[in-house]
């Protein structure tokens, strides 16, 4: 079964306007837990005073899920994270030329042995160690190999491939880690950015590769266009992948609606897994198939998700959901006396740009009786 580490409290937080208070990432933590993420990156103690208090607040929760910190790779970042008590670190560093330019001034080896003597510190502490290696879809994969080398050999416990700016594409993902993979040095965790719309495909691609665990983010918040996404990659990894997760559908919609608020952003009514319109089969072939078998058109239940399933009456309506509707009123009808209201139900909806209510389709279907 895949590992999720859940960062909405660390690059969901990232998201440029977004700023959780104490209450909130409280909030966020359990409501994350209740949904089975395996591990959460709770935040950064490097940022100061105010932040390490939110983290020991976080820890005291004594959630089931481990906790996580995200750190430079300095001792000074470290030592922020180990007053916190926090029980596992990411201990990042660059891996690309360009950033490793912009930071280390293009000074690997400078880079590296910082790497090692935090690395060191931090298994000296007993901490758990991820390596996060930023940048690593713009790294060459012998650079990547060294870097994990080096850390398998000072005891680090994973590998964090980070497709910093959203460059990847699902195959290119799959022929990178599975190279990596096939080194056996450190399990290797995905880290996916959105910015072409395949954070989810890259994610999921990496563990198709090998990769053992994902970072998500809830409702794909984080940097720019966020991350790979935490209900979709775990309804994912359960429906598509057989992964044995259980997944509570009003826990879900809770942990959506407490991220939502408090990043300040509304949710897409066509957003995968829990946009408000997922279940609405407008379209007449659709409705009617849907009608006949509740699995025609949908991938799985509504009621999985807390999603509530609806035939509204549109521009692509067909007889089948009017017959539906008056039936629901106690009317009635034969299929083929319902043709003619098609084109004024049309006519009405795309003029207003709103579907008929059932009073609405009960005075259309009472003037076609008359004429
Ligand atoms: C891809 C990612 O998401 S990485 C995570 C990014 N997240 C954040 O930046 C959010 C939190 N950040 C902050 O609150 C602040 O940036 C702090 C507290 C971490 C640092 O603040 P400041 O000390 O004022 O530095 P500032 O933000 O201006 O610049 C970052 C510094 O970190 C250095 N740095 C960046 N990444 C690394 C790294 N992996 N290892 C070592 N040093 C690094 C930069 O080179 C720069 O150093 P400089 O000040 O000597 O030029
Ligand atoms: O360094 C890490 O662990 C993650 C950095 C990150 O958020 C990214 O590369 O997008």
């Amino acid at each position: 079964m895949a590992f999720i580490n859940d960062t909405t409290l660390r690059d969901g937080e990232q998201a440029p306007y977004v700023a959780f208070n104490t209450a909130e990432k409280i909030a966020i933590a359990r409501a994350l837990d209740a949904c089975g993420a395996d591990e959460l990156e709770i935040g950064i103690p490097a940022m100061g005073t105010r932040e390490q208090e939110d983290i020991r607040e976080l820890l005291a929760l004594g959630l089931g899920a481990r906790m996580m910190t995200w750190n430079r790779a300095t001792m000074r970042d470290l030592e922020a994270s180990l007053e916190c008590g926090v029980p596992a670190v990411d201990l990042s560093i660059p891996v690309s030329d360009i950033l490793i330019d912009v930071k280390f001034g293009g000074d690997k080896e400078r880079m590296l042995s910082q790497l090692e003597a935090v690395i060191l510190a931090a298994k000296r502490e007993g901490l758990y160690v991820c390596i996060g290696a930023e940048d690593s879809s713009r790294a060459d994969l012998s650079f990547i190999a060294e870097v994990m080398q080096l850390g398998h050999a000072l005891g680090a416990d994973r590998f964090r491939y980070c497709d910093t700016v959203g460059i990847l594409t699902p195959t290119r993902t799959y022929e990178a880690i599975k190279a990596l993979v096939s080194l056996n040095l450190l399990p290797i965790e995905m880290h996916t950015h959105n910015d072409f719309g395949l954070a989810n495909a890259n994610a999921l691609s990496g563990l198709d590769a090998g990769a053992q665990s994902v970072n998500t983010t809830v409702i794909g918040l984080g940097e720019r266009a966020g991350n790979a996404s935490f209900e979709q990659i775990s309804m994912a990894l359960k429906h598509l992948y057989g992964d044995a997760r259980h997944i509570d559908a009003m826990q879900m919609r809770s942990l959506i609606a407490i991220v939502a608020e408090a990043a300040g952003v509304t949710i897409a009514p066509n957003a995968p897994i829990i946009g408000e319109r997922l279940f609405a089969h407008e379209s007449g072939i659709h409705a009617d198939g849907m009608m006949k078998n509740s699995r025609a058109y949908e991938p799985f239940d509504a009621e999985e998700v807390g999603g509530l399933r609806a035939f509204p009456i549109g521009k692509h309506s067909g007889t089948g959901t009017v017959m539906y509707h008056l039936k629901q009123l106690g009317i009635t009808a034969e299929k083929s006396a319902l043709h003619s209201l098609l084109p004024r139900i049309r006519e009405i909806v795309t003029s207003r740009k709103q579907v008929l209510d059932d009073m609405e389709l009960v005075s259309l279907y009472r003037q076609s009786q008359c004429s």
